[in-house]
């Protein structure tokens, strides 16, 4: 029969409401081979056509043994039928497991084809190309008495999907744990699983070219699915290292290839097992990931196996393996309008989150976005050259080409203290300093005459003390409120009780370096632009009703 004799881990016996069924006749520890079966019927390579694959399927049944043809009868039909073809072609596609190198042939066994299925199964079948069999792993600790089951799904979905999916193509309806979770801890998992089949799409459509155009979006996405995958189905783990290990030895990154192929063995051990030639590319990857047919597409991310960091704390050196700091910090802020100079695409990138195909030539941004900074030095270099600050104290060089002594800029605000924005800035790889950001354009940088604190203040404030609900204001000088307040009137932006609460304001509450601003038509426009919509690119002056 193919499933080996010293394993009697489990008896097949009736389940309630399943059919037949495997049962567990003793403690099964994680990472067990509980079978190892050859098929006795296959769907084969070669088949062209339904029919064709009806006569192959007959032709097989009959040349099996007697009692071999007695208990591929007694296996489960969901399928009505009037004929012995259409019988054993229900019967095939009742129980038919994939298999193949490519998982693309459909194979029937006698004894893997009657686990049943659970959506937080507690088995794995794989294809093991060297052995020709299919192969059962325990993915955790199964319990004397417990049923055997493995997932029948071929992706991680969300309850309503997996139902319909169950019930479309095996006729019942499933009532796994998973499947029988109360309202609110079955939308949490739902949540968990559509974030996870969104980063598979996301991975999908980017193929092998997103490896090289977007390598930290894609790799702070297997991060994100690691970590859910973590609380919700540890097997998704064996396809999201693999998918890390790509991004890495893509992009020349040999430390990070190591430490992710080594994470894929064990991984592999325990589903599929040493006898898999996966496992053997693995661990010939940990050894030398050059090895990989990826490597040499891009040198972006070099490192040598030397690189790998040691003596770190371990979320220290997850948050290295991940390239977090820049990464999570991108992932977690919803707002891609103001940016820190971490949050800012690479000149070459071409994100998708701001551009609109992956295609490097003729890429276009879907979205605007800007850099604020505020000025530290000012120097002269071929070109205008300053040190800014962003909005989290980083400070890195900008280089403006302008060779005219900056005449495509008010002069007089070119200096300390004031603060820059910059439309559609990148982050460019200079050749002697820092990485920073290298402006060709003058229409996309306008400088501020207050500090980027003032302005982000300012940014916060505005709406609280511009704003009229119901007739009644709050007064910029003193905070209290009123009916009979007054706006400021050079900007009429700002609401005062009396002339003390504006000469107060002016003098020390800033007023007097925001009055100016808050008037500017730019920064306006900045505050009611739709940031999210693009069409075409913004310049500097803003014009109400090009994307605003
Ligand atoms: C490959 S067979 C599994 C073995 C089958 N129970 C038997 O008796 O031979 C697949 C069929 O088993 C049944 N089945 C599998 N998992 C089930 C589950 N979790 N709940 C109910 N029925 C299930 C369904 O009818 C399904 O079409």
């Amino acid at each position: 029969m193919g499933v080996t004799a010293s394993l009697p881990m489990f008896t097949v016996e009736d389940v309630p409401g399943k059919g037949k069924g495997l049962v567990a006749t003793k403690d099964i520890p994680k990472g067990t081979r509980i079978i190892s079966e050859i098929p006795i019927i296959t769907s084969g390579q070669d088949i062209r056509d339904v029919e064709q694959l009806r006569v192959r399927i007959y032709q097989q049944v009959c040349s099996l043994s007697e009692d071999q043809q007695r208990e591929f009868l007694s296996m489960y039909n969901i399928y009505p039928y009037t004929n012995v073809i259409d019988r054993y072609q229900g019967i095939f596609r009742t129980n038919a497991l994939p298999t193949g190198p490519c998982l693309d042939i459909g194979s029937v066994f006698l004894i893997a084809c009657r686990i049943n299925h659970a959506c937080d199964s507690n088995a794995t079948h794989f294809w093991n190309d060297n052995l020709n069999k299919i192969t059962i792993h325990a993915i955790r600790d199964i319990w004397k008495g417990e049923e055997i089951t493995i997932s029948y799904l071929s992706s991680c979905q969300n309850r309503q999907a997996r139902e319909e999916e169950l019930r479309e193509k095996f006729k019942f309806t499933c009532s796994c744990q998973l499947c029988s979770l109360p309202p609110d801890q079955s939308r949490e998992s739902d949540s968990k699983l559509d974030r996870i089949h969104e980063i598979d799409c996301i991975i999908e459509r980017g193929g092998v070219s997103g490896l090289v155009s977007s390598p930290r979006k894609m790799l702070s996405c297997v991060d994100e699915q690691v970590q859910l995958y973590s609380t919700a189905n540890e097997v998704g783990l064996v396809r999201a290292y693999p998918d890390a290990f790509q991004i890495a030895i893509a992009n020349g990154d040999l430390a990070r290839s190591r430490t992710f192929a080594e994470r894929v063995v064990p991984l592999y051990l325990m589903t599929i097992g040493s006898d898999n030639p996966n496992v053997a590319q693995y661990q010939k990857l940990a050894q030398d990931p050059t090895t990989h047919d990826y490597y040499g597409m891009s040198t972006k991310w070099k490192t040598t196996l030397d690189d790998i960091p040691q003596g770190l704390e371990p979320e220290e050196f997850e948050n290295w393996l991940w390239k977090r700091n820049r990464e999570t910090a991108r992932a977690q802020r919803q707002d891609l309008t103001f940016l820190s100079f971490d949050e800012l695409p690479n000149e070459f990138d071409f994100e998708p989150e701001y551009f609109e195909d992956c295609e490097v030539t003729h890429s276009q941004p879907q979205r605007h976005w800007c850099f604020f900074a505020e000025i530290v030095e000012v120097g002269w270099f071929v070109r205008l050259q300053m040190m800014v600050r962003d909005i989290r104290g980083a400070t890195i060089p900008l280089s403006f080409h302008t060779n005219r002594k900056g005449q495509e800029l008010d002069q007089s605000r070119i200096q300390k203290g004031h603060t820059a924005v910059i439309l559609y800035a990148v982050r460019h790889a200079f050749m002697y300093s820092e990485p920073g950001i290298r402006l060709e354009n003058p229409q996309h940088i306008k400088i501020f005459p207050l500090s980027l604190n003032e302005l982000q203040t300012l940014k916060v404030v505005r709406q609280k003390f511009s704003t009229d609900i119901g007739g009644v204001r709050i007064c910029r000088g003193c905070g209290k409120e009123g009916t009979s307040l007054k706006q400021c009137g050079k900007c009429s932006y700002f609401w005062y009780c009396d002339r003390t609460c504006q000469k107060a304001d002016w003098i020390d509450g800033g007023h007097k370096a925001e009055c100016k601003v808050v008037k500017d038509l730019d920064w306006q426009a900045m505050l009611q632009l739709k940031w999210d919509e693009f069409d075409g690119y913004l310049n500097f002056p803003l014009r109400i009703g090009k994307g605003v």
